[in-house]
């Protein structure tokens, strides 16, 4: 955002909170700073713009209320109040958090030398558990590290060594991921209070078998595995990958006691994935734009049903 823009902007934070500021206390130019919202539904829910001036800061500080140092005083944050905005409904009560970003003022050596130092981050609220590493269970646990669905991942497996390996190649990536908590064990006791667990633990198809051929195996799997999730985590819900994915859909429904509603099949998500990157490729579009599906088991029997829209610029 512009400097202009933000001077629109910020009198109006500041008339809401009472203040009277005049926007020439804002023309010095100093570090870069984010001005985020954040509601009920949660922290920095919305970015409403950029701004680039210290005074702001300083003039939080000294009529305004709050210039507080967070988190250690690792970060500097305007913290204020503000009742009504374009587009939100009046008295609703919004923070306004203003980040500074240093190494933006380009003839600032220190600034872009000097990084204050962040503690980690200690809350976790959104534990993923994934019992069984193989392929499919560190493809999904780096999806959901990297994807930033869950920060607090629990890997449980029943090889000891091929844990720790691992975790450890997870935590090592943490630089380029956010901060995640990683831990893994044959304990279930480390996935305690997991929001989700899901199952890839299992035998998957040798050479001419199919996935219906793993059944009594992996349903045996199951036995094991499912009452340890239940006891840990009673609230989570289950996601079951470990092949035949729908029939052991049913038999972890079927131990768990769990409502239905918190028990889901992988189903034929992959497949349909697969069948929509192929249609895509024929015809030199992304895969987004196919409108198709694979339904049924996800297994030999499963069904394609696509619908196919053509006008001049699109297909769908
Ligand atoms: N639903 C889907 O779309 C797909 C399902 N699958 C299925 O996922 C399952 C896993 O496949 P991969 O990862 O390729 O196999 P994999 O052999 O690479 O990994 C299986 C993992 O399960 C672990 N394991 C076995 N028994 C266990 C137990 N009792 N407790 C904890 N961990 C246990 C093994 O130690 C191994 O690390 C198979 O059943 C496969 O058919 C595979 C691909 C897609
Ligand atoms: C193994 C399996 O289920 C798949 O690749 O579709």
């Amino acid at each position: 955002m512009s400097i202009p823009n933000v001077h629109r902007l910020i009198p109006k934070f500041l008339r809401v909170n009472g203040l009277t500021a005049n926007s020439n206390e804002l023309s010095h130019n100093y570090g870069t700073y984010k001005i985020y919202s954040i509601n009920e539904h949660g922290p920095f829910s919305e970015k409403i713009g950029d701004f680039e001036d210290e005074n702001y800061l300083y003039m939080n500080e000294k009529n305004l209320v709050r210039h507080k140092s967070l988190n250690n005083e690792s970060q500097s944050y305007a913290k204020r109040y503000y009742s009504t905005k374009e587009g939100s409904k009046p008295n609703k009560l919004l923070h306004i958090y203003g980040r500074r970003c240093y190494a933006t003022k380009p003839e600032n050596v220190k600034g872009k030398l000097m990084h204050e130092i962040q503690k980690p981050i200690e809350t976790f609220d959104d534990k993923v558990t994934v019992v069984g590493i193989g392929a499919v269970g560190m493809a999904c646990a780096f999806s959901i590290l990297s994807q930033g669905i869950s920060n607090n991942l629990v890997l449980i497996d029943m090889f000891e060594n091929k844990l720790e390996g691992e975790m450890m190649d997870l935590q090592h990536g943490s630089l380029f991921l956010k901060d995640p908590k990683i831990t893994a064990s044959t304990d279930y006791a480390v996935s305690a209070g997991s929001r989700v667990c899901v199952v890839t633990a299992g035998v998957r198809q040798k050479d001419n078998e199919s996935r219906t051929d793993l059944l009594q195996r992996n349903a045996d799997l199951m036995k094991n595995i499912i009452p340890h999730l239940v006891e840990y985590s009673p609230n989570a819900v289950l996601l079951i990958v470990s092949n035949p994915c729908d029939v052991l859909s049913y038999v972890a429904w079927k131990i768990s006691g769990f409502p239905m509603t918190r028990i889901i099949g992988s189903g034929t998500n992959l497949d349909t994935s697969r069948f929509r990157y192929m249609i895509a490729n024929r015809l030199n579009i992304a895969p987004a734009s196919v409108h198709a599906w694979i339904i049924g088991e996800h297994g030999d029997t499963s069904v394609a049903v696509w619908l196919v829209g053509i006008n001049e610029k699109n297909v769908t």
